[in-house]
């Protein structure tokens, strides 16, 4: 259950078709990962979807993995989960903002995605952000996935309307 801590103001969308969600989820840090997961299965299911999960080595591969799933399979919308956490070197920028930018290019390609990798300075800022009791990051890249599913669903079904207009 999240906490006032959670910045997700928006109700969740209500579907009257299956949602099917893919989690990629990256498990560098195992145990953040796990919570991140948690929190996004949960807001998944209060919304009625369906979830599967792959795993991949780090979130540089996440935006790939969801590339070829869009490509492959029939994925209604996908959430990214991650952990970076800033080392001694710049990979750290590297990783972030090409993580990032993947994902933000493959949503503007049409795949409707919600972005719950975390960047952060170190592990306490982690575990408050994957906590689903606190900020309840990976339930809230749930929610924007499935907002941008039910928003695609919407204009689909305004244009077959417009469509069928004498
Ligand atoms: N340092 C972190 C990484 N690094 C690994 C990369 O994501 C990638 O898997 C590697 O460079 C091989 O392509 N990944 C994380 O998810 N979190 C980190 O803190
Ligand atoms: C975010 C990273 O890639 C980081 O964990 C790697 O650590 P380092 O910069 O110390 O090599």
């Amino acid at each position: 259950m999240a906490t006032a801590e959670t910045h997700y103001t928006l109700p969740l969308p209500r579907f009257d078709q299956p949602v099917k969600l893919l989690i990629v989820v990256a498990p560098y840090y195992r145990d953040i990962a796990d919570n991140l997961i948690a929190g996004a299965r949960a807001t998944a299911e209060k919304a009625g979807a369906t979830v599967d999960l792959i795993e991949v080595p780090g979130a540089l591969e996440v935006p790939t993995a969801i590339g070829i799933a869009a490509r492959m399979a029939d994925y209604d919308g996908y959430v990214a989960l991650g952990c970076v956490i800033r080392g001694e070197t710049t990979h750290y920028d590297t990783v972030c903002n090409d993580s990032s930018r993947g994902i933000t290019l493959l949503g503007l390609q049409g795949a409707c995605i919600g972005n719950g990798i975390l960047t952060v300075e170190n592990r306490a800022q982690a575990e408050v952000r994957a906590d689903p009791a606190g900020q309840d990051k990976g339930g809230g890249a749930a929610a924007a996935a499935l907002h941008l599913i039910a928003l695609s669903r919407t204009w689909a079904t305004a244009k077959k309307g417009i469509g069928f207009r004498a």
